[in-house]
C-alpha cells in the first residue's frame, strides 16, 4: 500500500468496484478497500442479487416440474434445500473468480487492501486487518461505497429467536416446513415465492395494507393475487409484536386483535440502513443527517468536500434512497464524470428521472421513469394507457393472459403518433426483459410512432410495445385527419 492515491475506494461492492475499476483504467492510482476477500463483490455477490436470483432460478425449474401433470409427466420428490444452496455457491463462486483481491491486483491493476477502514483525518484512512499492524494511506478523494445492513426486528423476546436475514438465509441447508417472513418488500416476495415454491408453507406479516408498496396499488394486488394462488398467506396492515417462544410470533393487526403463528424459521425483511460501522466519519468532518444517513448534496459529495458516497451508503442523498446493485451503477457514472470535470459548475446532479427496477417474481414487475407519484408531485400533466395481456397471443399461448402494462405518456395532441412515454410498470413473466425498450423509449424520448412503425417479430412477448399504441392510436387520430385519408382513398 502507497502513501498516498488520487482515489479510495471504501468498500468492494457494486459501487466501490465500480468507482476502482473505472478511475483505474482511466490511469488513476487507486486503492480498494474490504474487510476480507471474501466480502470483495459486497451484498450483490455475497448475500444479495446474484444467490437471490438463484435460488430463484431453481425454484422455478422445480415449480415448472411440478406443473408438468397435466402434459403425462409424473413427478414426485422433495427439495433437497443443500443441493439448491450447493448449486447457489458454485454460481458464486464462478462470479468470484474476477470479484477477488488477486484478479483485483493481477488483472485490473489495483492496490487492494483488506481490513476495516476507519478516517484519521480528513483525508487520511487507517486500514486494521488480523494480518498485521494498522497501515496509514490517504488521497485526493475517497469514495466511501459502504453499503448498508439489514434492519433488525423489535418485538418482545426476539433476543431468543434465531432470525434469519439476507445474511444468513443462504446457509439454510434444511428446509423449513413453515417459514414465516416479516416484511413486504422485494426480499419478502422473491424470497417468500422461491421457498414456496420449495414446499415451505410460507406466511407473510407486512405492516403496511399492501405489498410492493413502491409499485402501483394494482401491480401490488395482481402480485399478491398470484402468490396466494401458490399458497402464500398474507397477513397484511400486522406487526410482530412478541415472540413469546423461539417458534411462535404473535402478531397484531391495526385495530389491536392478535393471535399467534407458529413457525420453523423466520426470515426478517423489513427494509436496509447505510451502513457507517466502524468508519470514524467526525475525524474527516462528515455528517450524518436525522436518519443517521451520511449527509450529501445533489454531487453525492459529502460534508467534507474530499469525501464522497455512491450505492447502498449514498441513501442520505437529496434524490432519495435507491438500493439497487444498479443505483450504485448510476452513482458511479455520476460521480466519476463529476471527478474528471473542472470546476462544480459543469457536475451532474444525481437524478433518478431514467432509474428503473425490477422485482424477480413470477411474473416480475419492472417499473421505469417517472410514477404517478412524482408526476402528481411535480405538476406534469400525464395519461394513463393500460394494456391488458389477455388478448395477446403470446400471452394466450403460455397461460400469462393475467399479465398487464400500465404506462403514464405526455397528454395526446392532435397527432397521437407523436405522443412520448414518461414512464410506467409492467407485470408480466420476464418484464425485466420486456421492459428494457420502454425504458429506452423514455431515455431516448421516442414517441408512439416509433414503436408503431416497428415489425416485430411473431409471437414474441415484446410485441406488445407495440400492441398497447394499436387501441391508442386507432381511437385518438383527429375526425379530420380520419375524413382526409377517407378522401384521398
Ligand atoms: C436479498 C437481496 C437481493 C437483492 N437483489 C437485487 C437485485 O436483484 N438487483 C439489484 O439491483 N439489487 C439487488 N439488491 C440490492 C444490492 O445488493 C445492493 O444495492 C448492492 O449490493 C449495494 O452495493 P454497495 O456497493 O453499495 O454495497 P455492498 O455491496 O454492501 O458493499 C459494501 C462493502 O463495503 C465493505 N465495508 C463496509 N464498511 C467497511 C469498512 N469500514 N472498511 C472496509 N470495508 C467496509 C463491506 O464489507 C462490503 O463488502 C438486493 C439486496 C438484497 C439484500
Ligand atoms: N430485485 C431487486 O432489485 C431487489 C430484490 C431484493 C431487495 N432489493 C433491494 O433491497 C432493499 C431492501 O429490501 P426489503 O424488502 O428488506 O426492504 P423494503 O424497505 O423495500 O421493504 C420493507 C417492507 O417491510 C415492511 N415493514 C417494515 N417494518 C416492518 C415491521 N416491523 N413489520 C412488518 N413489516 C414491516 C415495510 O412496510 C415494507 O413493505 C429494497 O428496497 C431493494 O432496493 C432489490
Amino acid at each position: 500500500m502507497k502513501t498516498h492515491y488520487d482515489l479510495i475506494a471504501i468498500g468492494a461492492g457494486s459501487a466501490g468496484l465500480g468507482v476502482a475499476i473505472a478511475m483505474k483504467r482511466l490511469g488513476f492510482d487507486v486503492l480498494i478497500i474490504d474487510r476480507s476477500d471474501r466480502r470483495i463483490g459486497g451484498d450483490c455477490l455475497n448475500d444479495g442479487c446474484v444467490p437471490s436470483k438463484a435460488l430463484i432460478h431453481v425454484s422455478r425449474m422445480i415449480h415448472n416440474a411440478r406443473r408438468s401433470g397435466p402434459f403425462g409427466w409424473t413427478m414426485q420428490g422433495a427439495t433437497d434445500l443443500g443441493a439448491v444452496m450447493q448449486y447457489v455457491r458454485e454460481r458464486q463462486d464462478i462470479i468470484r473468480t474476477h470479484e477477488n483481491a488477486a484478479y483485483l491486483r493481477d488483472t485490473e491493476g489495483l492496490d487492494v487492501a483488506l481490513g476495516t477502514a476507519r478516517f484519521v483525518g480528513r483525508q487520511e484512512i487507517e486500514v486494521t486487518s488480523e494480518d498485521g499492524p494498522p497501515v496509514r494511506t490517504s488521497a485526493k478523494n475517497i469514495v466511501l461505497c459502504t453499503g448498508s445492513k439489514p434492519q433488525l426486528l423489535k418485538a418482545d423476546g426476539v433476543e431468543a429467536v434465531e432470525v434469519h436475514t439476507n445474511e444468513t438465509i443462504f446457509s439454510l441447508d434444511r428446509l423449513p416446513n413453515r417459514l414465516l417472513i416479516v416484511g413486504a418488500g422485494p426480499i419478502a416476495m422473491e424470497m417468500g415465492q422461491a421457498f414456496a415454491r420449495f414446499g415451505s408453507q410460507v406466511t407473510v406479516v407486512g405492516q403496511e395494507d399492501r405489498i410492493l408498496s413502491k409499485e402501483l396499488p394494482e401491480v401490488s394486488a395482481l402480485l399478491q393475487q398470484r402468490l396466494e394462488v401458490e399458497g402464500i398467506t398474507f397477513r397484511l396492515g400486522q406487526q410482530v409484536t412478541a415472540f413469546p417462544d423461539p417458534h411462535t410470533a404473535r402478531i397484531e393487526s391495526q385495530n389491536g386483535t392478535t393471535e399467534t403463528l407458529p413457525f420453523d424459521a423466520v426470515l426478517v425483511a423489513v427494509g436496509r440502513t447505510a451502513s457507517v460501522r466502524d468508519l470514524n466519519l467526525p475525524a474527516a468532518g462528515i455528517e450524518l443527517n436525522d436518519k443517521g444517513q451520511i449527509k450529501l448534496n445533489d454531487f453525492l459529495q459529502t460534508t467534507n468536500p474530499h469525501v464522497f458516497a455512491a450505492g447502498d451508503a449514498a441513501a442520505g442523498a437529496p434524490a432519495g434512497t435507491r438500493y439497487f446493485s444498479h443505483a450504485a451503477e448510476l452513482h458511479v457514472s455520476t460521480l466519476v464524470t463529476n471527478l474528471l470535470t473542472p470546476g462544480q459548475v459543469l457536475d451532474k446532479k444525481l437524478s433518478y428521472d431514467h432509474f428503473s427496477w425490477v422485482t424477480f417474481t413470477d411474473p416480475e414487475v419492472a417499473t421505469f421513469g417517472l410514477q404517478e407519484d412524482e408526476l402528481t408531485k411535480r405538476n406534469i400533466r400525464y395519461e394513463r394507457v393500460v394494456y391488458d395481456f389477455a388478448e395477446d397471443d403470446r400471452a394466450v399461448i403460455e397461460a400469462y393472459e393475467y399479465a398487464k402494462m400500465i404506462l403514464f405518456t405526455e397528454p395526446k395532441g392532435l397527432n397521437p403518433f407523436g405522443t412520448r412515454l414518461l414512464g410506467g410498470t409492467v407485470i408480466a413473466p420476464n418484464a425485466g426483459e420486456l421492459a428494457q425498450e420502454l425504458i429506452l423509449a423514455v431515455q431516448k424520448k421516442l414517441t408512439v410512432g416509433d414503436f408503431f412503425n416497428k415489425i416485430y417479430p411473431y409471437p414474441t412477448a415484446s410485441r406488445v410495445n407495440k400492441s398497447i399504441w394499436l387501441d391508442y392510436v386507432l381511437d385518438n387520430l383527429p375526425g379530420v385527419v380520419k375524413r382526409a385519408v377517407k378522401w384521398v382513398y
